[in-house]
């Protein structure tokens, strides 16, 4: 029995040669998923920042100007970057959604997020919540 975490269900299917061609990819991608974690945690650590700052200055937990603005560089990024743009659109906005859930936790709002995929072109709505 292979104790290798790389393995998977894959060792016991596939031939030895082709497993350890498979191993050696599935190290790189070990290595990038380490990174992606640590990138999250890093743009967390400034969210959560911005979050305090807006918590202490009263302001709204959501910027939908700077998201929409945000979204469509990564958009124009992913395109270059041969990702596709539309998944990296819905990957940031899952994102968002959580940072905004940790700033209204910081504000003490009860406004709900509006469930994924957040649309770009239709603004948070803050105002009338405060209503
Ligand atoms: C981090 C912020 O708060 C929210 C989260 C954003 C993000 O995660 O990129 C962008 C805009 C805001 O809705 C911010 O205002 O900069």
């Amino acid at each position: 029995m292979s104790t290798d975490p790389r393995a998977g269900d894959a060792a016991k299917y596939v031939d030895p040669e082709i497993m350890s061609e498979l191993l050696s990819m599935r190290s790189s991608i070990d290595n990038i998923d380490a990174a992606l974690v640590h990138l999250l945690a890093e743009r967390f650590k400034a969210t959560q920042r911005v979050g305090v700052l807006k918590a202490k200055h009263k302001l709204p937990p959501a910027d939908p100007g700077r998201e929409k603005a945000q979204i469509e560089r990564l958009k124009r990024l992913a395109h270059d970057a041969q990702l596709d743009p539309e998944f990296a659109e819905k990957f940031l906005n899952f994102i968002i959604e959580e940072v905004i859930r940790h700033h209204q936790a910081l504000t003490g709002s009860s406004e709900q997020p509006p469930q994924a995929p957040r649309d770009p072109n239709a603004p948070f709505d803050w105002a009338s919540d405060q209503a």
